[in-house]
């Protein structure tokens, strides 16, 4: 991998000076492996630091393993999210932030919907509304009054935008008790992360300069995913004098609208602000003849097959049901794993180059199922998600945990407190009574943890369980507690390797960003959604599903204009996964969850 010879126009990009530049080109044209290269090359030639941004951690990790492990490299780039840069620099300056100890992150889902409801409840006019709305209905006003107030951090809206905004009227004095709650909770959420730092970069110029100094280069991949704040940020953080960055990205794989993120902060902003030169490369280095022209009809494109002497496969199929197109899927699947060798493919076909795609989780049910009873392995990719603990043991331990290093989360403790059903969850006699008197062991585990033990300590836990000394535990309860203790232990080390300065606040917002969590190396067919795939590539790709209404997904049919764009973008994301074989299905019917069938029609995007 590490011999690869660039192009020549590649290498130009490589080689260029200080400046600002963006390299916007299409999928497989190399774009990660120019911005890898050029941070290799600053690192050997220049004494700056180098700040590289992904979007996911799992593409921070394949920047890093490209980059190699020298000292130097180590030294000299920081490579992170964008969340966890910022946590890096809130964990050293909280203080400036009016924080007197370090804030945490409410990382969850469950905790942002926990947090919502009780503002609803603290203002008589939300609640009011809420008691009148049933089921489904909810669900969605909660969901929109989170959108808002992720919409507002985005976006950096001023509280005068929003009170000129009639139709978000509504929701701002939500936004004000959902702030003060989370501020009571000494927590802070994911889109406070990125506004927190922006703020302190535009407001303190001091910290502004110092980080300034330090990183000298800032590169970013897959900028077309950009949202307002996240342009911003890198804005102020580069100032007006070293404005050396580079990003790169392709408008055609733009899939984050829902997020806020669209591809004009990379396209106008970066090159209006900075005076950016822009590079383009127009080759395909992943795909096969077969699979770029498919994507290049699909999205009017002229790349160009750099494998050209790599034909490829290129198939649409329409099969009866769903049913039947998970049987055709993993026919075939079979028909190549006996096959072993094709022409096109390196190697020997096996599992782990295949790989099924489809717009949402939910399409995967009928494979799922039948490779199961065809006995084929499979896993699904996971995005950014932090270390999630099976056990209900260890589940007690984070809760304990979290509220041992942030004594104001309310949050935690009240859940704590409701799944134990006690009101002192820190007396020992109640706690023996309770639902889950085994729960004293987590208390005792966490009462013990400072960041000088810990690794002692995960070891003498474990052995309780190993030997068995804790009562009325089954031998499937021991083995999923042993299994989550395992992975706590493995963030831990994680956490270790990449820490010099640790605390044990440090160490739980690592495990809240996903930036421990290394999910062991699964064998298999990897299943996953297009947006978990993105960045990635395989040698076989399948994509199912692709009716109308699925993939496009029937919301931004409804909608059309940009949403429906993104839609298009989504498959041409997921066609140039493929490096060599593509087969794309979809079923002429669907089971409805009633019971009954409804005909579907071919996606509009493979007509
Ligand atoms: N000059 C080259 N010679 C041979 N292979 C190359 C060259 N440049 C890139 N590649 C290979 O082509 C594939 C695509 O490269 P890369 O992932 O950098 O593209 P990309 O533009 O970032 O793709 P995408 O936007 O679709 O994620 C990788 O397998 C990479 O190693």
């Amino acid at each position: 991998m590490n011999n690869i010879e660039l192009s020549e126009n590649q290498q130009k990009i490589v080689d260029l000076d200080e400046g600002a530049y963006l390299v916007k080109a299409s999928a497989g044209s190399g774009k990660t492996r120019v911005l890898t290269e050029r941070i290799k090359r600053i690192v050997n030639i220049s004494k700056g630091k180098v700040l590289a941004i992904t979007f996911t951690n799992k593409a921070g990790e394949e920047l890093k393993e490209r980059l190699g492990t020298s000292e130097r490299v180590k030294e000299k780039v920081f490579v992170g999210t964008f969340h966890s840069f910022c946590q890096s620099i809130l964990e050293l300056r909280f203080k400036l932030l009016g924080y007197s100890s370090m804030p945490h992150i409410f990382e969850e889902d469950s905790d942002r919907i926990e947090l919502i409801e009780q503002a609803i409840f603290q203002v008589p006019y939300f609640q009011e509304i809420y008691s009148g709305l049933e089921g489904k209905q909810l669900f969605e006003y909660k969901y929109k009054a989170l959108n808002f107030i992720s919409q507002v951090k985005r976006e950096l809206i001023s509280p005068e935008e929003l009170i000129s905004n009639s139709e978000n009227e509504e929701f701002r004095n939500l936004y004000e008790v959902y702030q003060d709650i989370l501020e009571s909770n000494n927590a802070i959420d994911f889109d406070d992360l990125i506004l927190l730092i922006y703020q302190l970069l535009i407001n303190n110029d001091s910290v502004a300069n110092l980080y300034r100094k330090t990183y000298e280069y800032v590169c970013l991949d897959e900028a077309q995913d950009l949202n307002k704040a996240q342009y911003y940020l890198l804005k102020a953080l580069v100032g007006n004098e070293n404005k050396n960055i580079m990003m790169v990205g392709d408008p055609n794989q733009a899939i984050y609208l829902f997020n806020g993120s669209t591809s004009d902060y990379m396209e106008n902003d970066f090159v209006e602000d900075f005076g950016t030169t822009v590079y383009t490369l127009t080759e395909n280095y992943r795909c096969s003849r077969s699979v770029i022209e498919a994507s290049n009809k699909l999205m009017g494109l002229q790349a160009e097959a750099v494998n050209y002497v790599i034909d490829g496969i290129f198939e649409i199929n329409g099969l009866l049901n769903e049913e039947e197109e998970a049987n055709f899927v993993v026919d075939k699947i079979k028909k190549l794993i006996e096959l072993k060798k094709h022409k096109d493919i390196e190697g020997e076909i096996n599992y782990d180059n295949i790989s099924i795609l489809a717009r949402n989780k939910y399409v995967f049910k009928n494979v799922e199922s039948s490779l199961k009873e065809n006995k084929i392995p499979y896993f699904y990719k996971s995005g950014n998600i932090g270390l999630k603990f099976s056990s209900t043991l260890m589940q007690i331990f984070d809760y304990y945990f979290r509220i041992k290093i942030n004594p104001s989360d309310k949050l935690h403790l009240s859940r704590l407190e409701k799944l134990l059903n006690i009101s002192d969850v820190y007396d020992e006699e109640i706690i023996k009574s309770s639902k889950f008197p085994e729960s004293i062991y987590s208390l005792s585990f966490v009462n013990t943890l400072t960041i000088d033990n810990l690794s002692l300590e995960i070891k003498k836990f474990r052995k309780l369980f190993e030997e068995n000394k804790v009562d009325g535990l089954t031998d499937d309860d021991r083995k999923l507690i042993i299994e989550d203790i395992d992975e706590f232990d493995s963030n831990w080390k994680t956490y270790q390797m990449k820490n010099q300065k640790r605390t044990l606040s440090g160490f739980k917002n690592s495990i809240s960003l996903g930036i421990t969590n290394h999910p062991k190396n699964e064998n298999g067919i990897t299943l996953s959604t297009v947006h978990t795939m993105k960045g990635q590539e395989s040698d076989i790709v399948f994509i199912i599903g692709m009716d109308e209404g699925t993939f496009p997904d029937y919301r931004a049919v409804n909608k059309g204009g940009l949403e429906l764009q993104q839609e298009k973008n989504n498959a041409y994301v997921a066609f140039t996964r493929s490096k060599r074989f593509l087969f794309i299905s979809y079923p002429k019917q669907r089971l409805m969850p009633w019971g009954d069938f409804k005909p579907r029609s071919i996606s509009r995007f493979i007509k």
